[in-house]
């Protein structure tokens, strides 16, 4: 007995002298495995491919460091200390930042075939209302629906949408003019981010949305999904994937917003198929009509709907608000824009698309104040091989930012460039620059789509309102400006500006 309990004790012995070490090196080995993926090898990533990368926090990347007052100002800070080429760290995700106007160049122009695509930060299902959208579509796929959607957003389309945003900016006109008797005062880019809701909805999903204080649902959901999109995606590359997606639908409400958009815009489709050909000739109807014949899918049409809501509604409302905070701060140009509009566009039931096109002072104003406050501060491409341009090596997968806002900040290309000053949107002083300088809109074949649109309905706005009031700073004015995070340049609390009638 004594034997088979020494046998069993010295079998346990024996299998305990294997398993526990055997464990220990195995968890510790995943452990160390963890470490060097997690931590340690993205500390030495760049430093590997012979690229300069400011000091990161192990694990975190350089994720710490954005936000604190605004995103945009990490890659204008990172990009005067570390140079035209540097790399960042978010989590694990590596990103070449690449202002060097060369390479920019080369990048989304010359050598556009190696980096078509974005870079994508969630796998989104199938069943997402974004999968379809220009946004994300990749390779072939963007190709082919970037090529129809083309001619939707030509001058001749934008001429007939010009008339539904005319009306629709009535609603504002008569909000200044009502807040110019009360306390003449207004968080302008509130005002602005109503009438450009109202437009986008009415152009990409064909519905007019009632009531100026923006509370119909339609107008909540549109809100919600673009906080969601521009606020959300700046944490998306600390996790893996599924965790985003999980925490994404454990949101549930981001998702009943996209169904609602979604539906809505499926019911005026039904609806204008049911009736014929719509006479209104809104984005929607403009896609329906490029998609026919099974070109484009009902899904792929409202796919872009939410696209343009999203691309298209905040920025243009912070540009907007953006350049009447700098002429509310430099009333000469102000006063010089007022006189240019009212030689050249009076009259404000005769703005027609050559009127606008015609104000080429104004033209310039909006250039500059989209280079000192780009909405967009940034944009991407993703390298789809291994490729050296200009002695740098791009590893194939890499995410290459172009930083707007630095480039539109450096002073070797901008002297003095915090200064608003118009002029140098002068026909002479653009011909002389690199074309590569300014870029609000992107640069190359994946550019803007909405760029025609967001100019010709900034524009128009900026006629309507400076044909009654004027801008002004009152105490409430953010000098300077702050910022909060996020994928667009936003304020951080709204913009207060004075207004006084033109009437009085
Ligand atoms: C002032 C307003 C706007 C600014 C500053 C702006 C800026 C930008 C920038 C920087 C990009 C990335 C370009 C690139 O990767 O090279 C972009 C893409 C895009 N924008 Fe805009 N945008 C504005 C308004 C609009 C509007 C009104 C719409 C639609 C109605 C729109 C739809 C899009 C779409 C669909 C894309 C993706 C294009 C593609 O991948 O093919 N944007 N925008």
């Amino acid at each position: 007995m004594d034997e088979q309990i020494n046998y069993i004790d010295s079998g346990f012995l024996f299998g305990d002298q294997l398993f526990y070490p055997v464990a220990i090196l195995l968890i510790s080995s995943i452990l160390a495995y963890f470490l060097y993926r997690n931590i340690i090898a993205p500390l030495y990533y760049f430093q590997r491919l012979g690229i300069p990368s400011p000091k990161q926090t192990p694990f975190f990347g350089h994720v710490l460091n954005i936000n604190r007052d605004g995103f945009q100002h990490t890659y204008l800070n990172y990009t005067k200390q570390m140079g035209p080429v540097y790399g960042l760290m978010f989590g694990r995700v590596p990103e070449m930042v690449i202002s060097d106007l060369d390479m920019v160049k080369e990048i989304t122009v010359k050598r556009f075939n190696q980096f078509i695509n974005r870079a994508e930060l969630i796998n989104l299902p199938k069943e997402s209302p974004f999968y379809d959208g220009l946004l994300r579509l990749r390779d072939h796929q963007w190709k082919r629906v970037r090529g129809l959607l083309v001619p939707t957003f030509s001058g001749a389309k934008m001429r007939q949408i010009i008339t539904i945003m005319n009306n629709i900016s009535q609603g504002l006109v008569d909000r200044l003019l009502q807040k110019c008797q009360q306390d003449g005062q207004i968080d302008i880019w509130q005002a602005y981010g109503q009438v450009t809701m109202q437009i986008i909805l009415a152009i990409a999903f064909g519905v007019e949305s009632h009531g100026h204080n923006g509370s119909d649902n339609l107008t909540k959901s549109a809100r919600r999904i673009t906080g969601v999109a521009t606020r959300l995606i700046v944490l998306v590359p600390l996790f893996p994937s599924f965790i985003v997606r999980l925490l994404l639908t454990l949101r549930g409400k981001g998702r009943d917003d996209a169904t609602f958009l979604r539906d809505t815009a499926m019911k005026v489709i039904e609806s204008r198929r049911a009736h014929g050909l719509s006479s209104r000739k809104d984005l929607l109807q403009l896609m329906i009509d490029a998609g026919d014949n099974g070109k484009l899918t009902d899904t792929e049409v409202i796919a872009q709907s939410i696209v343009f809501l999203i691309a298209g509604y905040e920025t243009t409302s912070n540009a907007l608000a953006f350049t009447s905070y700098l002429l509310a701060l430099n009333p000469d140009i102000q006063d010089k824009l007022i006189k240019e509009i009212d030689e050249k566009c009076p009259d404000e039931n005769a703005i027609d698309y050559d009127t606008i096109s015609n104000l080429t002072y104004l033209d310039m104003v909006l250039d500059e104040a989209m280079r000192i406050y780009p909405p967009a501060f940034r944009f991407n491409r993703e390298a789809s091989e291994d490729i050296t341009i200009n002695n740098i090596f791009i590893p194939k997968g890499m995410t290459v930012t172009i930083p707007i806002i630095a480039i539109h900040h450096d002073p070797k290309l901008w002297p003095n460039p915090d200064k608003f000053d118009p002029e140098r949107f002068s026909a002479k002083a653009k011909a002389e620059r690199n074309p590569y300088s300014y870029m609000p809109f992107g640069v190359g074949p994946r550019a803007c789509i909405g760029m025609r649109l967001a100019v010709i309905e900034a524009k128009l706005i900026l006629i309507r309102t400076l044909q009654q009031v004027r801008f002004t700073v009152v105490k409430e004015t953010p000098i300077p400006l702050k910022f909060r995070g996020g994928v667009v340049t936003s304020p951080k609390n709204g913009i207060r500006l004075g207004l006084t009638s033109r009437n009085v």
